[in-house]
């Protein structure tokens, strides 16, 4: 039911010409999630994304956000979503306040709630002391912040994020996601992200990966890691010998030396480590377990790494930035 989702798609389709971009996709998000969209450059995400903002016709299927159709109702659809794309698009010569205030202009806030909501919005990405410099003195991470801050002013129901730490460094990618995460605790809003950085996609309570223009898969990323594989244990102990030859005995486990610690693969690694020291009869110094990665959680659903699929070089991708030259 679309009515309890704030996004619901059903074989969503786009081509240009010959290239299928979107394939047929399917996708429920839930109200108050935060909803990632992994995949390599070229996967189709942003179309998708375009095509829920209202900017791309579908060539085929159906999409509701914040319960309206995105095909016949769009002014409604846009004044219940906040959008940041991957390109800047902040007036630099303006200051921070008027860059808000030319958008809540646009949105015909009126002027007594737009100057509260610049107030609310500035101090939400951190910017309440900047609002009046000018936004050429400010450093990328500071301009994307005030770019989600504009998104938020006219109190969306969801906030489409499109790589929104495309080009920071790795500090101001991690702040971002900490103001963006902070916006969820405050606001009564649904949140959808895409990006190609795996470790971003923890931040996510879902996520899908999609590649070649359909979902490959869509679950949390704790589930999809479980469903990978099994958490690597590294012990370092008294008697590694003993060790490995009682875990053989007591848990049938195949453990062996690597860098001077003994390591063995098993299910949920975290439980299993209280058993470990009350059962081993070995005395343990130090124990670390380590889940899979999404990136091994990409190569099991599309049978390649992500960086992988950059370095191959997608042929669409420089086709594109060729034609951004
Ligand atoms: N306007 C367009 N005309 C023709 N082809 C397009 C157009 N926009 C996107 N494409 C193609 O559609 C495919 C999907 O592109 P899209 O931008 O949706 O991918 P993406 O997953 O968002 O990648 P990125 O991470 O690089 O933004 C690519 O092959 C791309 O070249």
């Amino acid at each position: 039911m679309s009515d309890h989702h704030a996004v619901h798609v059903r074989g969503l389709r786009k081509s240009y010409g010959d290239l299928h971009a979107v394939k047929g996709i399917d996708l429920d998000v839930a109200e108050r999630e935060m909803f990632g969209f992994l995949g390599p450059n070229g996967a189709g995400k942003t179309t998708a994304i375009k095509i829920l903002c209202t900017i791309a016709d579908a060539t085929a299927g159906s999409a509701t956000v914040a319960g309206c159709d995105v095909r016949s109702q769009r002014a409604e659809v846009r004044r219940r979503i906040g959008v940041v794309f991957q390109d800047p698009t902040l007036d630099t010569y303006l200051t921070a306040e008027q860059n808000l205030r030319f958008h809540g202009e646009l949105y015909g806030m009126p002027r007594r709630l737009l100057r509260e909501r610049i107030t609310e919005v500035l101090d939400m990405v951190g910017l309440a002391r900047r609002r009046h410099d000018i936004v050429q003195k400010f450093s990328g991470g500071m301009r994307r912040r005030l770019e989600i801050g504009r998104g938020l002013l006219h109190a969306p129901k969801v906030l489409f994020l499109d790589e929104p730490t495309i080009g920071l460094d790795p500090q101001t990618r991690a702040s971002i996601w900490d103001y963006i995460a902070e916006l969820r605790g405050k606001q009564d809003i649904t949140i959808f992200v895409t990006t190609h950085y795996m470790e971003e996609a923890e931040y996510c309570d879902r996520i899908a990966i999609m590649n070649h223009g359909e979902i490959v898969v869509t679950d949390t990323p704790d589930a999809l890691k479980s469903s990978v594989g099994k958490d690597r244990v590294r012990i370092r102990t008294e008697n590694d010998t003993l060790a490995i030859e009682r875990l053989r005995q007591l848990f049938q486990l195949d453990a062996a030396i690597h860098d001077g610690m003994v390591t063995f693969s098993v299910s949920e690694g975290a439980q299993f480590v209280p058993r470990l020291f009350s059962s081993l009869g070995v005395a343990i110094d130090t124990v670390t377990v380590t889940r899979p990665s999404l990136d091994d959680v990409f190569m099991a659903y599309t049978g390649r790494t992500m960086s992988d699929t950059e370095q191959a070089g997608d042929p669409s991708t420089f086709a594109r930035m060729l034609a951004k030259r």
